[in-house]
This record gives structure tokens, sequence and C-alpha cells, in this order.
């Protein structure tokens, strides 16, 4: 157990420094190019994105040999060209790496895929999107007033951010106890047998909750109001579990720890205004997510939570020729292998699309 927790330590410490570097460096020599983009092009299909849903489209899209221009981003929305796989660790859950490997290495090994069979990945970010017309419009960050480029079909995989509140001592202790993703965490050692944290009062927290009981020696819902904003059903079920504790009207205020791990929450209770440090050994987000449609906002139909809306089972959205996948229409799974799942049915969908034009 203790060299298995060593082994976890570093192995978190080391892929943080490595993922945190390799952002570094890229920004850098992504700024170097800047500005680059003077020439007005037209491509055949068009993917906004990095992450698995965009490089999952470009392969097969590519193999049919529909050459795609993908553009990765230069920081869109403060993630790096890669998504939120680069901001993680391990990943143990993506099919065909028994061994497990960090999630930049996946994304290096899905754009090195890409690249392979003919898409042109473009570190720039999309700035500004026209589809109200054929050829759709769009415009790169620093080329706004430009010449538009064009395309015949645009493929938005641009995915999602989860929530975080910022806590004093959040940044040290993220991927080192602090994580916003239960599903794809939870698991991890340091969590083993542990008290853990979700903060959040919805469906999601209370499904978090229970999920982490599986691992966890005991779970706290710390949840601001004096009830749960979740549905009977999900409520019920955090309520009646054992393992659960949830503590109404708490707020968080400070993430500790020994500079390595997190190990403790400082909290508030808001109606008593005592503070105190609950001990815990993890702590998991679940306030929601912010997914990334401010570009097609009023020219493709979004929920009220903002994702775009798609016609189930497929990547279609309300404007033909633009398809969505991966995160960005996809508030309940927020997976790596469904975003590549999604990603590829949006190439599917465009393929068709184009040849119908034809
Ligand atoms: C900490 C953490 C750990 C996770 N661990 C796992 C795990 O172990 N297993 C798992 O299956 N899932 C995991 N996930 C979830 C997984 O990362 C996501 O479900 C997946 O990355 C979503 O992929 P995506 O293709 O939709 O887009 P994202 O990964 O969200 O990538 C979208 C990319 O598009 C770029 N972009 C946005 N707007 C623009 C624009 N206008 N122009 C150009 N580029 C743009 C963004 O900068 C970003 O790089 C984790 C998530 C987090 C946050």
């Amino acid at each position: 157990m203790q060299i298995s927790k060593l082994k976890c330590s570093i192995m978190m410490g080391f892929g943080m420094f490595q993922s945190t570097l390799k952002g570094a460096l890229s920004h850098i020599s992504q700024l170097r190019s800047l500005p680059k983009n003077t020439r007005m092009v037209h491509n055949k299909v068009t993917i906004i994105g990095s992450g698995p849903a965009a490089h999952t489209a470009a392969i097969y899209l590519a193999r049919a040999e529909i050459k795609p221009t993908l553009y990765e981003g230069m920081f869109a929305n403060g993630v790096a060209a890669g998504g939120q796989l680069t901001t993680t660790t391990e990943i143990e859950n993506f099919p065909g790496f028994p061994e497990g490997l960090t999630g930049s290495e996946l994304m290096d090994k899905m754009k090195e895929q890409s690249e392979r069979f003919g898409t042109e990945v473009i570190t720039e970010t999309v700035a500004k999107v026209d589809v109200t017309s054929r050829p759709f419009k769009y415009w790169t960050e620093f080329n706004e007033d430009a010449e538009p480029n064009t395309t015949d079909a645009l493929i938005l995989a641009t995915g999602a951010s989860a929530k975080r509140m910022n806590l004093p001592g959040e940044e040290t202790y993220w991927q080192q106890g602090i994580s916003a993703c239960a599903v794809c965490d939870g698991a991890v050692p340091i969590f083993r047998n542990k008290p853990l944290a979700v903060i959040g009062g919805g469906d999601s927290a209370c499904e978090e909750a229970s999920f982490l009981t599986k691992y966890g020696s005991k779970v706290y819902m710390l949840v601001r109001k004096d009830h749960l904003r979740a549905s009977t059903i999900m409520q019920r079920r955090a309520e009646k579990n054992e393992k659960i504790e949830i503590l109404y009207n708490t707020e968080g205020l400070e993430a500790k720890g020994d500079g390595k791990f997190l190990n403790a929450l400082r909290l508030l209770n808001n109606k008593t205004k005592q503070e105190y440090d609950l001990p815990v050994n993890g702590l998991f987000y679940a306030i929601g997510h912010t997914p990334a449609t401010s570009i097609v906002a009023g020219q493709v139909d979004l929920y009220e939570n903002g994702y775009v809306k798609t016609v189930p089972g497929s990547a279609i959205t309300s404007v033909p020729g633009v398809f969505a996948a991966g995160d960005v229409q996809d508030s309940r799974y927020r997976q790596a292998i469904t975003s590549a799942g999604s990603g590829c049915m949006a190439a599917l969908d465009a393929e068709k699309f184009l040849a119908e034009q034809e």
C-alpha cells in the first residue's frame, strides 16, 4: 500500500510537472508564431477543438480523404491544445492502454494519428464564426478584422471546462487531492479508504458522492444551502447511504495540506458562522461545467445550460452542415471515450452531408 501510494505520488507529481512544463513550452512556441494567418482559406471541413472528439473526427475524415483542417486553439478557454486531458495525470480508463498513460501522452498520440492521415492542425483559436449562410465563415484570433476563411462543413468540438471555486490552496492541491471528476479520479490510490468531500448540492453531486463511497472511507457532501437541489430520488439515495454525511449550510474556505497532498478543508457554517477544519484527503467539485459555445451562441440551438443541441443519436445540430461532438454537446457522460465516439459520429455525419451536396 505504502509503495503503491508513493508510486502514485511520484507519478502524479511528475505528470503535473510534465504537463505544466509542456503547456508553458507550447504556449511560448505558439506565441512566437503570432500573428500567422493573413491568407484567407477555404476548407471542406473545419474542426474547432483539440480533445478526443476533435482528433477522432479528424482521423475519420482524413482517412476518408477529406483533408480536414483542425484548429487546436491557443489556450482557448484557458485550456491547452489537447484539451481537458492535458490537465490530468494518469488515464486508466481509455481502452487500449492497459498500463495507463498520462493525459498529455494520450492526446499527443491522437494528434500524431490525425496528422499521419493528412489532417492540417493549426495552432490558432477560432474567435468568430458565421454559420448563417454557406459556405460558413470563420475568423481566427488576432485576425477578426481580416477577410474570413470559409468552410463547407464545421465540426464544433470545443469541449467544456469544470467550474472551480478557486479556493486558497486549490492550485497547490489540484490533482494532488482536488479534482473535478469523480469517475475519472475516484479510483486513484490516494483516495482509497480515506475521508473525501464533494462540493455541490445537485444531481451530479449526489451521483459523485455515491460513486466515491466505493473508494473512500466516508464521503462528506458540502452543501451551501439548507437543502439539496437534486431530484428527490437522488437525494434519497444520498441520504440513505451510510457512508455519506451531508453537511448543510457549509462553505469551503481553504484547501489545506502538507504542501504535497490535500489533507483538510477549512469550512464555514454559514448559519452559526463557525469555522473549522474537516480532515479529508480528497475534494471533488460537482458544481457544474461551462461548455465552450460562445462562438455559436445565437446561431446554433443551445440548451438552457449552454450545451449544443444535437439530434439524438447523431452529431447533427440545428444548422445543416454544423456538427457538434464531445463535451460541448454532452452534459451527462463527459468522458474521453464518449467524446471520441461522438467525434466519429460527427465525421460520418459531415461526410454524408458533403456527399449529399455534390
Ligand atoms: C481533471 C480531469 C480529469 C479527467 N480524467 C478523465 C479520465 O481519466 N478519463 C476520461 O475518460 N475522461 C477524463 N476527463 C474528461 C475528459 O477530459 C473530457 O471528457 C474530454 O477531454 C472531452 O473531450 P472533448 O474532445 O469534448 O474536448 P476538450 O478535451 O474539452 O477539449 C476541447 C479543446 O478545444 C479547444 N477550444 C475551445 N474553443 C476553441 C476555439 N474557439 N478555437 C480553437 N480551439 C478551441 C480547447 O482549448 C480545448 O483544448 C477528465 C477531465 C478533467 C477535467
